[in-house]
């Protein structure tokens, strides 16, 4: 069973698909109430509140996978999820429409005192002359993030009749062209922009992006607006701007903390807020709890998921195209790790033929893991080879060439150690499976599958009686047997296929033949 925690509140209509798997069970509950259970779940799904701590992960020893129903992943502590190989999944833009909207809404609300004037209504006051505000119209709108909700706001804000200047250090003058916008530097937005609304992640470089420094830059009398993430703009810092009336107004719909509390903002008549509405609608909590769970169902069934944080995006058909050869990486991986059991710097793998075309990053990744996982206690996988492979100080590279030594495909991997250069190369046959066709200098030809036993010794006559003469001995059958050799009478090896592992003491008497120099096992 595929344990599921779902410990944000997600649309139910959403998940339906996940239950439709009699595989997969559903538990609705906050981390806290499952305590014991934590490490239970394969699966974590959330929202902004749940914070995917290092500590949290610690203690879900089985997850391997974290959904997020929306866009922000800045409650996940990506780099500790990535470390232990788990993915980290996001629904990018179901909720778009609906953040653009809000930010629009707050924007419209700011200007004309919207909510300032509802409270006074309420209280039975009329004041018409308290309430005067500024048309939308003919005003610059400064952008900071040019992204998905960015420009959709920026759509919004032209068909208002506003100019839009934009700051986005990774915005094409395409794109910008394209979508009728200007791009700026962020001082030109600072000093320009009539009202200023942000729309970038949360990250280390977007974190007090308007402080005091930038916050000096702008047009007195700026409106800002902040319904992406609370520290983008420094809560503390527009203290001073707000009591000067150098700023005048400001809209958040998120907050350094959340709830903020008996926040020194919202003590600030010009300040308005909500409560992280930005994705609150019908709409956007469908669509983001549709992806999410869909995403999910394809990482259970073994399909790609496309819209991962941590691993390289994968369509469904080049995922199918690739997974052949993703098997055969992490084998040829495997084995090369085995075989070269002393420390190594470096991997450098090259593709040729047809494999040589497709999306080889995702085929490197999955034999660096082949080829960590027994070098590491902790699970190996693609999202993870990287980073274990850096800690560990073992680049890798990958080549491309047209040597396919007469195969149509050909992957070939050569790990330097101290001391010693070890190349296997294997190619994969469809519909009849992958075959390692070069091992340590020597053309053999082998499925590598299950318990081999490498054997290297001088080509002499009577090398293969002896061979299954003590293996018999000692039970243990022979499933195949492949020999190669480099010329007659020198270097010359056996890979056999075994029905079960032999042990030490096998191993001590096979390297006692004479002519024998090395035995190996080899799991793969
Ligand atoms: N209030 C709410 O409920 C919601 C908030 N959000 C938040 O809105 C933000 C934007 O979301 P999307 O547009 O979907 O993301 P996106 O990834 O499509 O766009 C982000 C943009 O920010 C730009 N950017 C990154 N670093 C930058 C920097 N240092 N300076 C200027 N631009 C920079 C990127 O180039 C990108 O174009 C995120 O923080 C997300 O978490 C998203 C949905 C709902
Ligand atoms: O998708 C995002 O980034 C959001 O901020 C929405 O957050 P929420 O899912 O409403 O807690």
């Amino acid at each position: 069973m595929f344990r599921v925690l779902v410990s944000d509140a997600i649309s139910e209509e959403g998940l339906a698909p996940l239950r439709t798997s009699a595989h997969i069970d559903i538990v609705q509950k906050k981390v806290g109430e499952v305590e014991d259970e934590l490490h239970t779940f394969d699966a974590l799904l959330v929202r902004s509140a749940t914070k995917v701590t290092e500590d949290l992960l610690e203690k879900m020893t089985n997850l391997k996978i974290v959904g997020r129903a929306g866009v922000g992943v800045d409650n996940i502590d990506i780099d500790a999820a990535t470390k232990r190989g788990i993915v980290v999944i996001n629904a990018p833009n179901g909720n778009t429409i609906s953040a653009a909207e809000h930010t629009f809404a707050m924007m419209a609300a700011l200007v004309r005192h919207i909510p300032q004037a509802h409270i006074s209504v309420k209280s039975r006051e009329w004041n018409r002359s308290a309430f005067v505000g500024k048309e939308l119209f003919g005003k610059k709108l400064g952008v900071i993030g040019f992204g998905r909700i960015g420009s959709e706001v920026a759509k919004r804000a032209r068909a208002f009749g506003m100019t839009v200047h934009v700051y986005d250090p990774f915005l094409t003058k395409e794109r910008a062209e394209k979508l009728g916008v200007s791009i700026h530097s962020l001082d030109e937005v600072l000093a320009s922009a009539d009202i200023i609304t942000v729309h970038t992640p949360l990250t280390k470089e977007t974190r007090g992006l308007l402080g005091t420094e930038n916050l000096a830059k702008t047009k007195k009398g700026v409106y800002l607006i902040n319904c992406a993430r609370g520290g983008i703009i420094d809560e503390q810092a527009l203290i001073p701007f707000l009591e000067s009336g150098h700023v005048a107004g400001v809209a958040l719909d998120v907050f350094e903390q959340e709830p903020p509390g008996d926040h020194p903002l919202l003590a600030f008549s010009n300040v308005i807020a909500t409560p992280h509405l930005g994705a609150s609608t019908v709409e956007a909590q469908l669509n983001v709890a549709t992806q999410v769970a869909e995403e999910l169902l394809h990482f259970v069934e073994g399909q790609p998921v496309t819209s991962s944080i941590n691993l390289p995006a994968l369509s469904k058909d080049v995922y199918e195209k690739i997974q052949s050869f993703y098997h055969l990486g992490r084998k040829l991986g495997l084995i090369a790790s085995q075989f070269m059991n002393i420390p190594v710097q470096e991997l450098s793998v090259t593709y040729a033929g047809t494999v040589a075309d497709l999306e080889t990053t995702y085929i490197t990744r999955s034999l660096l893991a082949g080829f960590l996982q027994p070098r590491v206690a902790s699970t190996v996988n693609e999202v993870n080879a990287a980073m274990v492979a850096k800690e560990r100080g073992i680049t890798y590279g990958e080549k491309f060439s047209d040597e396919t030594h007469g195969y149509a495909n050909c992957i070939s991997l050569t790990v330097h150690g101290e001391n010693k250069t070890f190349t296997i190369k294997g190619t994969h046959v469809p519909n009849y499976g992958d075959r390692i066709v070069h091992f340590d200098g020597v053309a053999i030809d082998f499925a590598p599958e299950g318990h081999l036993l490498y054997i290297q010794h001088q080509d002499r006559p009577g090398m293969i009686g002896k061979v299954g003469n003590i293996l018999g001995a000692h039970d243990v059958n022979i499933a195949t047997m492949q020999v190669g050799r480099q010329e007659a009478g020198g270097k010359a090896m056996m890979i056999l296929s075994l029905d079960k592992p032999v042990d030490d003491a096998v191993l001590k008497t096979l390297a006692q033949i004479d002519d024998i120099e090395t035995v190996k096992r080899l799991e793969a």
